[in-house]
Order: C-alpha cells, then structure tokens, then sequence
C-alpha cells in the first residue's frame, strides 16, 4: 500500500485518495510520462482513469512547474467538454492523477479511421470546443495546444478537452513558445505577444482538420509549416467536398492578425455551425 498525500499536496481536500482505494483494472494507454489504467475506487465502484507518472520522469525532464500547473487548472474548471481531475495522490516513486474516464478514447483515433469527420460530427466538435473555451477564457484560462490527440470521447460520443500541459492562467499577453506545429498561431511561431485569439486559430486548424482529415499547413519540414502558417498559405482540396459555409467560417479563424479572428461568440452564431452542430454535443452517429 502507498503513502498516503499530506494535506497539503492533496489535490483533493475532501478526501486523502491512496492507491489502495482503487482497483485497477486494464491499461488505456501510455503517454511520454507514464501510463494510464482504467480503475475503479473500490467502496462507490466509479469508474476512473488512474494516470500514473513516475517522479524520476518529472525530475529528468524538469517538468515539475508544468505538471503542477496541469493539476491545479484542471481541478478548477467544471465544464461537461472538459475533462474532469477529480484529486490527485502519490507515494515514494510515482503521482497518480484521478481522472473522469473517457470510454470513446481519443478523437484523433476516430479520425484517422474514418479519414475525415461529416460536417454535422465537425460542427458539433467545433461548437463543444468554443463552449469549453468560452469557460476555460472566462476563467482566464489559455489552452494553447489543443490537437486531436489532446481531445478525448465519452460513451455518447461528447468531448472532452484533456491534457492541460500547455495551459496558462494569466491575464496578461504571453510570450512563451509552445504547442504542436501545425496547430501554432502566426503570433507564437514568431515568438511574439499572444493571447486567448491562439485558441481561436487552432479551431481553425481544427475545423479543416476534421473535414478534410490533415491540417492546412502540413510541410516536409518544420521549417516549411512555418513558412505556410506566416504566410497564411490556406488552400481548400476539391475533395472531400466541404459546403463553402463551413470554408466560410475556417478563413474567418485562420486570419494573420489576432484581433481580426472571428470571436468564440461568433463561432457560436456562424451559420455554418447553427446548421449542423448537435445542440447537446452529441455525436451518435460516431462509431467509438
Ligand atoms: N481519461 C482517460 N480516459 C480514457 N483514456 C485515456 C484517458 N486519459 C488517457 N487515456 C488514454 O491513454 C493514453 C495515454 O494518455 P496520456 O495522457 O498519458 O498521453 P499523452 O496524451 O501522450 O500525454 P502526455 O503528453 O502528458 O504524456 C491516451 O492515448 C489515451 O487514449
């Protein structure tokens, strides 16, 4: 049996969470820093994710800010498309994160099976992302690596938002680089001032995306990706065949400058959206 969290590391108050409140069941996955397991705690018999990061992989890549600032943003925010971090716990060796458990998996496996989404499943995944940004902005919140990888399914077929690796917490206009490639706004590959309008481009990358099954920049190179962002080199391929609202509302995310990016608000009212997204953000049609 492990150790049990002091008070004061709990990620939880409520509760002093040990492993051996859980019973662990099969692996879901492995990650860069540890492995994930479904699990059950054992007196309610809920269902969880028990990811488990080994602190000498924290130690070695130095990632212990980052982890702690994942942890702490996540328990803060209550959104149905945000995934949940119920508490968190550790003993001598490893951290456990308590996490809501996603039954569908990753939205990213979903895509590369089908090659690319309908317009009605994007439109419904697009509109569930501006809600749960709407609340993560409203909170001051900035995810800033948002990526099909990042983005998990439940049994219905709901997203949610998972990973806050990258997230920040502030008021103020950032300057850190960050993020996956393809889906860096222009004002973060030239390292310059950036602010909530970051998440905006990457709906835009998002949204093309799921129609069209890779994102718009894709290069040999890094180098080459760069160049295409900065230059805003956005093409649509005759197929699949995307209606022209749904190209309508991508060109009006993936603008230059920021403050000329259609609002989260207006994502909202597009029409393209109001057309085809599920007003309760589920995709039944979606074989998970
Ligand atoms: N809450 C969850 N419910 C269901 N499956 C999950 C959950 N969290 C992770 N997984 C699965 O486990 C795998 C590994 O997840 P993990 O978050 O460790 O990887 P990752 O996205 O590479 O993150 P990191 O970059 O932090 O290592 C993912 O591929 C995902 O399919």
């Amino acid at each position: 049996m492990s150790k049990k969290s002091t008070e004061s590391d709990a990620g939880n108050t409520e509760k002093q969470w040990s492993l051996a409140d859980f019973e662990i069941g099969r692996p879901l996955g492995k990650g860069k820093f540890g492995r994930v397991y479904l699990a059950r705690e054992a007196k309610s018999k809920y269902i969880v994710a028990l990811k488990v990061i080994f602190k000498e992989q924290i130690e070695k890549y130095k990632i212990h800010h980052q982890l702690r600032r994942e942890m702490e943003i996540q328990t803060s925010l209550r959104h149905p498309n945000i995934l949940r971090l119920f508490g968190w716990f550790h003993d001598n060796e490893r951290i456990f994160l308590i996490l809501e458990y996603a039954h569908g998996g990753e939205l990213y496996g979903v895509l590369k099976q089908n090659g690319h989404l309908t317009e009605q499943q994007a439109a419904t995944y697009i509109a569930s992302l501006s809600q749960a940004l709407a609340y993560c902005h409203g909170k001051c919140v900035i995810h800033r690596d948002i990526k099909p990888e990042n983005l998990l399914l439940d049994h219905e077929g709901r997203l949610k938002i998972a990973d806050f690796g990258w997230s920040v917490q502030s008021s103020n206009k950032r300057k850190t680089m960050c993020g996956t490639l393809d889906y860096l706004a222009p004002e973060m590959v030239e390292n310059r001032d950036h602010d909530y309008a970051v998440d905006n481009w990457t709906l835009g990358i998002l949204c093309y995306e799921f129609l069209y099954g890779n994102p718009p920049f894709e290069a040999e190179s890094q180098k080459d990706t760069f160049k295409r962002i900065l230059k805003i080199d956005l093409s649509f391929p005759l197929t699949p065949n995307v209606s022209e609202e749904a190209k309508n509302l991508i060109s009006q995310l993936l603008v230059k400058d920021p403050s000329k990016r259609l609002s989260i608000e207006k994502i909202m009212q597009h029409p393209w959206i109001v057309k085809n997204a599920d007003p309760k953000g589920v995709c039944a049609s979606i074989d998970i």
